[in-house]
């Protein structure tokens, strides 16, 4: 079969919520393919903590059972987290269903995810050797599905300010133009890692990235987090543009010209359009750069790449399809 949602962009495109349906009760989750766990706000919580979310009920779901002793506790990469106990259910993700799904109901969250009222939760779509669930971690939902699906694979078509989808099971060619490149992945770390060591800038001459080499495509990271070099080199381009230790990254004047920086994947260049470079506007001239420096050795290609690139998951040979939109 196939499944398909809708992909909707909250306020600056930090983030992409799509609607899931658990034992029957419809939740807009944060599809995340940089992690593992698929957890929701629910009853357990308290009022303050809920207040604005949409919140799941497993007393009222007829398919939800108690997984016994089961606790999970994640973090993501901006600090945030949440942690709490484990059941399962059945899961259905527009029209892909699972069943017997394991959903972690989050007893405790960070501020941030508080704040953010119209997320109500995460689903993990990286590898589940990195689930958090504890004695024994879960499949994700992907990996799950995976065999019922007509192919085995998903797609992000995330849409700078427009709703975009995540589709499962089948790779729908009319999102994209031109050819689909697909590159291998390294499973090891339990990402959709692959090689990314060159880079330019406006189709100039490639350069090579020093500290970068390895990448990983994550629909949970708003920005672009590439090796520093890439990101001095192409803001040395930006008149104006600072790296600015107070605003946490580098800036720009609003009205900078952003040129479009291409960057490897396996082998072949993908495009980052200039325009999806200016993320958001901090003060009434300065704006703030959809590409920063990754501060780990990995590079994470956020939301800012995939508003250029269309991103097939394939999880049955894992492998990476990449095609401009
Ligand atoms: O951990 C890495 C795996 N993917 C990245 C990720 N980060 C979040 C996240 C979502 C929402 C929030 C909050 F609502 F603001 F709290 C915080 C973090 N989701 O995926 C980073």
């Amino acid at each position: 079969g196939t499944g398909l949602v809708t992909a909707t962009p909250e306020a600056n495109d930090v983030e992409y919520l799509s609607p899931v349906t658990i034992g029957g009760q419809t939740l807009n989750l944060d599809f995340d393919s940089g992690s593992s766990d698929l957890w929701v706000f629910n009853t357990q919580l308290s009022r303050a903590a809920t207040q604005g979310h949409t919140i799941y009920d497993p007393t009222k779901s007829k398919t939800f059972a108690l997984m016994q002793g089961a606790s999970f506790q994640i973090s993501y990469g901006d600090g945030s987290g949440a942690a709490g106990n484990v059941g399962t259910d059945t899961v259905d993700i527009g029209g892909a269903t699972v069943t017997q799904q394991a959903v972690e109901l989050a007893t405790a969250v960070s501020r941030s995810f508080v704040e953010d009222t119209n997320n109500n939760g995460l689903l993990g779509l990286a590898f589940s050797q990195l689930n958090t669930i504890q004695p024994a971690p879960q499949k994700t939902f992907f990996d799950n599905v995976k065999s019922s699906l007509a192919e085995p694979l998903f797609t992000a078509d995330l849409r700078a300010q427009a709703a975009g989808a995540y589709e499962f099971g089948r790779v729908d060619t009319s999102k994209f133009t031109g050819e689909m490149t697909w590159v291998p992945v390294n499973t090891t770390d339990g990402f959709w890692q692959f090689t990314s060591e060159k880079f330019s800038i406006d189709g100039g001459a490639p350069q090579t990235s020093t500290a970068g080499a390895q990448a990983i495509a994550d629909t949970g990271t708003t920005l672009l987090l590439a090796d520093p070099a890439v990101a001095q080199a192409y803001y040395a381009q930006v008149d104006g543009a600072v790296d600015d230790e107070q605003q946490g990254g580098f800036t720009f004047p609003c009205n900078a010209q952003l040129p479009d920086l291409q960057l490897d994947v396996g082998g072949t260049m993908a495009t980052v359009k200039g325009t999806d470079i200016n993320f958001a506007q901090v003060d009434d001239q300065t704006c703030f750069g959809g590409l920063q420096a990754s501060p780990a050795g990995l590079q994470i290609y956020g939301d800012i790449f995939f508003k250029s690139n269309f991103v097939a998951f394939n999880g049955g040979n894992n492998t990476l399809g990449f095609a401009q939109h």
